[in-house]
């Protein structure tokens, strides 16, 4: 149990460092809590939200995944080299990949019951 309780300071510490020192995943929370009240005004079905939180936590942590690459590659050593570019360039196109999707999956829910709300047809 102490094991598992120290796992978990330490990714709460990882998920802190990630909030703390990157701009685009405090852009990712914002989103989120957007979506999330965009939601409930919407009064999305429970299946749609957990499509639309499923998103939301896909690209967070592929966020999170993509600063670990990058520590990791920088770590490694600050000169330039195409494997450190080629490693940086694909893990920011997984994030691009992931938002591209999300911003597809939130159109599809939320557009037809706002557009419904806003303009009544
Ligand atoms: N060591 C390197 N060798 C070659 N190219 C690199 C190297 N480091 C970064 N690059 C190139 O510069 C781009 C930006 O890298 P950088 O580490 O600044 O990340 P970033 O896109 O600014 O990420 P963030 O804004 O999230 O910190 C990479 O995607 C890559 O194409």
């Amino acid at each position: 149990m102490r094991t598992f309780m120290r796992s978990v300071h330490y990714a709460v510490e990882g998920i802190a460092y990630a909030v703390r020192t990157q701009r685009h995943i405090r852009v990712h929370l914002t989103t989120t809590v957007i979506v999330c009240i965009a939601a409930a005004w919407a009064r999305l079905s429970p299946l749609e939200w957990t499509a639309l939180l499923i998103m939301c936590a896909v690209v967070i942590s592929l966020e999170m995944l993509n600063t670990a690459i990058e520590l990791t590659v920088d770590r490694m050593g600050l000169e330039r080299h195409p494997l450190a570019k080629a490693a940086k360039d694909v893990a920011a196109g997984a994030v691009l990949l992931a938002v591209v999707f999300a911003i597809v999956v939130g159109i599809l829910l939320l557009g037809p019951p706002i557009w419904q709300r806003v303009f009544g047809a």
